[in-house]
C-alpha cells in the first residue's frame, strides 16, 4: 500500500493578481499528524479547499491517497468540518450524524461519533440551540461519520473554549493512535508544538520551511536567556557573544542567542542579575523568523 496520504507537486491557484498558492509542493504520509501554519493570506484555506476537491488548481496535480481529491472524498476517505450550508436548524445533533452516516459506505457506529466529539450527553439537542463550541464540535462528529482514513481540519479550534479544546485534542489523539492521518491549519502554534508531529509553515502560497516541531523552532535560532537585570546598563547587551536579539518588558531582559553558554558567561562578567532562566526558543520565534515578508529560506 502507498503510505503516502496526500501529495500536492507545483499546485498553483490564481485569484486575479493574486496567487493564493504559488507553486506548492507537499507529501503528507500515511499515519501523521501535520499541522500547516501561516500568516493570514498565506494560502492555508486554498490549498486545504483543493486538498478536499472544493476547488480546483489552475495548474499542478493534488491527489489523496492516489486519486483525484474529490474522489477521495466521495469514497468516504476523507473527512472534514464543514460551515453550516445547509444544515437544518431544528434537526438534532444525532440526527444530522445519523444523516452524515448513511452518506457513506462504512460509517463509525453513532454512539462512537457521539463519543469521540464529546456529545453524548446532548446529542439530542437541536443545532439552533448549539454554542459556538458545541457548534464546532457537531462539525467535528460530521467530519467523523464516514471513518476517513484523514481528516483535512481548518483552524478546528478556532471557536472553542480551552475545555473544548483540551477533550478535541484528545479526541484527535484517539483517532491517530489508530493509525489514521490528520492535517490541520492553526493560528494557534502551541497546538502545532503540542500535537502535531510534523509542521508545515507556508507563507505567500509556498513552504517555507517543513520538519518536526522541534527542527522548526531550532531554526529560529537556538534559545532565549532571560533575568531581571540588578545592577548595570542596558545598552550593550547586543553585543555580547551570540545574542541576536535583545527585548527588554519592565525589569525582564530576554535575549535570544545562537549560543547560551557564552551569552550567560559574558554576561555574568559584567552585569548583576536575578532569576536566569534559558529556555528552547518557542514555536513563534521561529514562526515570525520565517514568514517575515521578504524572508528567503
Ligand atoms: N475566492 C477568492 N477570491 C479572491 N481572492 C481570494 C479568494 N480566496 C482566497 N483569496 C486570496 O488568496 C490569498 C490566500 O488566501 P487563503 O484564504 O488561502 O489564506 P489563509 O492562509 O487561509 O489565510 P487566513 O489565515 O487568513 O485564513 C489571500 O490573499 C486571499 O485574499
Amino acid at each position: 500500500m502507498d503510505d503516502t496520504a496526500v501529495r500536492l507537486t507545483g499546485l498553483t491557484r490564481r485569484f486575479g493578481p493574486v496567487r493564493a498558492v504559488d507553486g506548492l509542493d507537499l507529501t503528507i504520509a500515511r499515519g501523521s499528524t501535520v499541522a500547516l501554519l501561516g500568516p493570514n493570506g498565506a494560502g492555508k484555506t486554498t490549498a486545504i479547499s483543493i486538498m478536499l476537491g472544493l476547488d480546483a488548481a489552475d495548474s499542478g496535480t493534488a491527489t489523496v491517497f492516489g486519486r483525484p481529491p474529490a474522489e477521495a472524498v466521495r469514497a468516504g476517505q476523507v473527512g472534514t468540518m464543514l460551515q453550516d450550508a445547509g444544515w437544518v436548524p431544528s434537526a438534532t445533533i444525532r440526527e444530522v450524524v445519523e444523516l452524515a452516516r448513511a452518506l457513506y459506505p462504512h460509517p463509525l457506529p453513532t454512539d462512537r461519533i457521539l463519543d469521540l466529539a464529546g456529545l453524548t450527553e446532548r446529542a439530542d439537542r437541536r443545532l439552533d440551540k448549539l454554542s459556538g463550541g458545541e457548534a464546532q464540535r457537531a462539525r467535528f462528529a460530521f467530519a467523523l461519520a464516514g471513518n476517513p482514513d484523514l481528516l483535512v481540519l481548518d483552524e478546528p479550534t478556532a471557536a472553542m473554549d480551552v475545555a473544548a479544546r483540551q477533550a478535541f485534542w484528545a479526541a484527535i489523539h484517539q483517532y491517530t493512535a489508530e493509525g489514521h492521518t490528520v492535517l490541520f491549519s492553526t493560528h494557534h502554534l502551541h497546538e502545532a508544538d503540542e500535537f502535531a508531529d510534523r509542521v508545515v509553515v507556508l507563507a505567500a502560497g509556498r513552504v517555507v520551511a517543513e520538519g518536526p516541531p522541534a527542527q522548526i523552532r531550532a531554526l529560529a535560532g537556538g534559545r532565549t536567556v532571560s533575568f531581571d537585570l540588578a545592577d548595570g546598563p542596558i545598552e550593550g547587551l547586543d553585543a555580547l557573544p551570540g545574542v541576536r536579539s535583545v527585548q527588554v518588558r519592565g525589569q525582564r531582559v530576554v535575549l535570544t542567542t545562537e549560543d547560551s553558554d557564552a551569552t550567560v558567561l559574558a554576561l555574568a562578567g559584567t552585569r548583576g542579575f536575578r532569576g536566569l532562566e534559558v529556555n528552547a526558543a518557542a514555536l513563534e520565534a521561529a514562526f515570525l523568523t520565517l514568514t517575515a515578508p521578504g524572508t528567503e529560506h
